[in-house]
């Protein structure tokens, strides 16, 4: 039996596998979040906001581990709370941490810390942070990061070391698959944005959650993954638009066929984003799917190695992305096409 361990963020989409990961391996685990999104009598929940120290020391008191994966989601582009989540509450876990005598600190930062609208080819930690992140969530994951980092090296913190994942899908995922359904419902994914051609990587859950395990069993004074990052991927970069196509096809769904240029739809989103900041005292008006992020995101390139994982961490992914795009599709019963047909579920539930 090892000693508690704490999962901040444990009832969000990660959270929770990481919370299913941890018991399978015999942790005693304690979540804390803003709110309990699941029931299981092995894990003690401790309900608050990773901004109130005094909330925090509750949870982290006796604890010898903390995974630190909460945030705000992407979507939200609200400025103050990002920097009041990430960056002033990520100070805070750190200070509850050093108080309660934790002795290590697995963060769940993002491989778009390196991100800014260009293309990335297999992309190794040295790459420097964004120097123009594309918006709020990305900008403040680097200060996050740099931040956790930095204290792993003060004598009186505890280790620390991040893990970087790209993508994350599967079951109960709320951002990815229920986006993209959400748009071919409403005959927005006709269009393929640009060329088509760019690979990114996708990344299952339950491999993001043995890179969190491991990195922290790795995690020891001396070792040398204190105070780094670490890129965290399938290992299978991908077209962006064939693993799009893939998941469409698989819940019923028409694939995009036609190309729409990238300048263009860019420029439409960057407009639409302005003409909602501008409006925002007035009215609250949402972009919706497109983003001058998701956008950039869907034409560019972007994947990572992940040999630094591999090599300090023994990182190999379980799951292969075929595997993991056949386990996604059957766990969103509910979103499947009405006319889903019988020799596609056949296809699908094998
Ligand atoms: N989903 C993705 O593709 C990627 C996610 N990440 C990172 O992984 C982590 C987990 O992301 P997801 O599971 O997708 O998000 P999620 O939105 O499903 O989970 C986040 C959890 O954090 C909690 N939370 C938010 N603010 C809080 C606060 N002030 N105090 C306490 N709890 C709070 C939420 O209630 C939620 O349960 C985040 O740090 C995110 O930046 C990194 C790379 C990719
Ligand atoms: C409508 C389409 C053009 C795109 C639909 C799919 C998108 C919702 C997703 C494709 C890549 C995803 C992604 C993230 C969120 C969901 C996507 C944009 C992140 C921004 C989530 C947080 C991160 O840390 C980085 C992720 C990169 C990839």
């Amino acid at each position: 039996m090892k000693g508690p361990c704490v999962v901040i963020g444990g009832s969000g989409f990660l959270g929770h596998h990481l919370v299913e990961g941890l018991l399978l391996r015999d942790y005693v685990v304690r979540v804390f979040d803003l709110r309990q999104s699941f029931h299981d009598d092995r894990v003690t929940f401790f309900l608050g906001d990773l901004c109130e120290k005094q909330a925090l020391i509750a949870a982290l008191t006796g604890a010898t581990l903390v995974f630190h994966c909460a945030s705000p989601p992407p979507s939200s582009n609200d400025r103050n709370l990002f920097y009041r989540v990430n960056l002033l509450g990520t100070r805070t876990v750190l200070q509850a941490c050093r108080e309660c005598g934790v002795q290590n600190l697995v963060l769940t930062s993002s491989a778009s810390v390196i991100y800014e609208g260009k293309d990335i080819r297999n992309a190794s930690e040295d790459v420097p942070y964004a120097r123009t992140p594309m918006d709020y969530y990305t900008e403040t994951k680097i200060l996050q990061e740099k931040e956790v980092l930095h204290a792993g090296s003060s004598k009186d913190g505890p280790l620390t070391v991040a893990i970087r994942p790209h993508g994350i899908f599967g079951p109960r995922d709320p951002q990815l698959v229920p986006v993209l359904v959400r748009a071919a419902q409403k005959g927005q994914m006709k269009f393929i944005i640009g060329d088509g051609k760019n690979v990114v990587d996708f990344t299952y859950v339950d491999n993001v959650v043995l890179g969190h395990i491991l990195a922290a069993e790795t995690l020891e004074e001396g070792s040398p993954i204190c105070g780094k990052a670490y890129h965290v991927t399938n290992d299978e970069p991908i077209s962006f638009w064939n693993f799009m196509g893939q998941m469409l096809q698989g819940l019923g769904y028409e694939p995009p066929r036609r190309h729409i240029p990238y300048l263009l739809v860019y420029s439409f989103a960057l407009i639409l984003s302005w003409l909602c900041m501008l409006l925002r005292p007035l009215i609250h008006l949402s972009p919706g799917t497109f983003t001058p992020m998701r956008v950039a995101l869907a034409s560019t390139h972007h994947y990572y190695s992940c040999e630094n994982a591999k090599r300090d961490l023994g990182y190999k992914p379980i799951v292969s992305l075929e595997e993991a795009i056949a386990k996604t599709i059957r766990s969103y019963p509910k979103l499947r096409h009405r006319s889903y047909s019988s020799s596609n579920r056949e296809r699908i539930w094998k």
